[in-house]
């Protein structure tokens, strides 16, 4: 499997596909066309001096008679963790602090209105070791502490929304651990939090070493620039957790990730872009990027010799549309910002063509699914 040297199936399709080829392969493999987005150049020198990729993109939607455009631009940050995994723990985490603070301040200046940091951004993926310290000293509150002041800070100072994603010590019920994203208005409060509700068994995701399944939920939360709801990286495999939140009125979902090209690669480009077809709303997919060295050697009970490391964070992060249209992908191997405009427009006018809000049967679903789940369930096979 490719690591760092490969660096995007967009940059190896147009490096080896004829024009007219590459046009075809293009329209079936990402739909139609996005606009690249005009952003300031001084935000490419920012980044370009920073050290990580920037790109804009931009999603049309039909002019209305009766509705305005609802224009918003998302933030997506894709990074590595800039220290080794053994470094003390405040540093790692102020070095992430000092790392985020410069590309949302680029971020500011490419008018992003609502961004997403990855999968527990705080930290190292240390779930693999399945040790607790010194990994659990990296969760903390998410109501005050340290990262949350901190995104409170860039939210207000930037007037955007922020989504951080952390690992959560709630001390008010037993010191419990969870992965959670908080949501903070652009004004700086905390508009709440959401909890991922599925945990990975696979591979060397070991994860329910450390945190149960989330019990809040699948809330939407109403921001100034629309409705946003946060599936937190594992959860996009299950279907039906992004119907829930589409269910409550998600217009944009969120899926910030942790993940790696051995296990799920393939998969990346068909699942947050197939939850926004079948659910007319725009999804954002983000992933870390790099190799994450641990001091000690792990195993899983999957006959695989101990290691330290995980595998190769693929970042690829990317915005797909209601109408099956998304972004190219950020690189492979670089931290990145992909900055998208969206017209939350486009979710209702996919809607009134497809319909499957419509033509969903959702009551014969949740009839059968309510069957299904009791212990004296017979499944619905029919025989010779
Ligand atoms: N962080 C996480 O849930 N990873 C699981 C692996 C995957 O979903 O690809």
């Amino acid at each position: 499997m490719a690591g760092a040297e490969w660096e995007s199936l967009e940059q190896c399709l147009e490096k080896n596909l004829p024009l007219a080829d590459l046009r075809e392969v293009k329209r079936i493999l990402y739909g139609k066309e996005t606009r690249e987005l005009h952003l300031p150049s001084g935000a490419f020198e920012a980044a370009s001096k920073g050290d990580f990729e920037l790109r804009g993109y931009g999603f049309e939607a039909a002019e209305e008679q009766q509705r305005r455009p609802r224009i918003v631009r998302v933030g997506l940050v894709q990074n590595r963790t800039p220290l080794p995994a053994d470094t003390p723990v405040v540093k790692q985490v102020t070095a992430l602090h000092r790392r985020i603070e410069a590309i949302t301040e680029v971020a500011a200046t490419c008018g992003v209105n609502i961004i997403c940091f990855q999968e527990a951004w705080t930290m190292p993926f240390a779930f693999c070791t399945r040790e607790r310290l010194p990994w659990t000293e990296f969760a903390e509150s998410a109501e005050d502490g340290p990262t949350i002041r901190f995104c409170q800070e860039l939210a207000r100072k930037h007037d955007m929304v922020v989504v951080s994603p952390i690992l959560e010590r709630d001390a008010e019920h037993g010191d419990v651990l969870w992965n959670t994203a908080v949501v903070i208005s652009n004004s700086g409060a905390i508009l709440g939090k959401t909890r991922k509700n599925h945990i990975p068994r696979v591979g060397d995701f070991n994860e329910s070493t450390y945190y149960m399944e989330g019990n809040l939920g699948h809330p939407v939360f109403q921001t100034q620039f629309g409705r946003i709801a946060v599936n937190i990286c594992y959860g996009r495999h299950h279907p039906l957790n992004w119907l829930m939140y589409s269910v409550n009125g998600a217009e944009i979902i969120f899926n910030p990730s942790a993940t790696v090209g051995a296990l799920s690669e393939s998969l990346w480009p068909i699942e947050a872009r197939n939850a926004a077809i079948a659910n007319h709303c725009f999804t954002c997919a983000i992933n870390r990027v790099g190799e994450e060295r641990f001091p000690n050697e792990f195993t899983s009970g999957d006959g695989k010799k101990a290691h330290r490391d995980f595998g190769y964070f693929y970042g690829s992060s990317y915005v797909a549309a209601p109408d099956g249209s998304r972004t190219p992908g950020l690189s492979r191997n670089q931290d990145g910002l992909l900055v998208t405009e969206l017209d939350l427009n486009l979710c209702r006018q996919v809607n009134d063509i497809w319909g499957f809000k419509m033509t969903g049967r959702y009551e014969m679903y949740a009839q059968e699914l309510a069957e299904a789940v009791k212990p004296s369930y017979s499944p619905n096979i029919v025989k010779e």
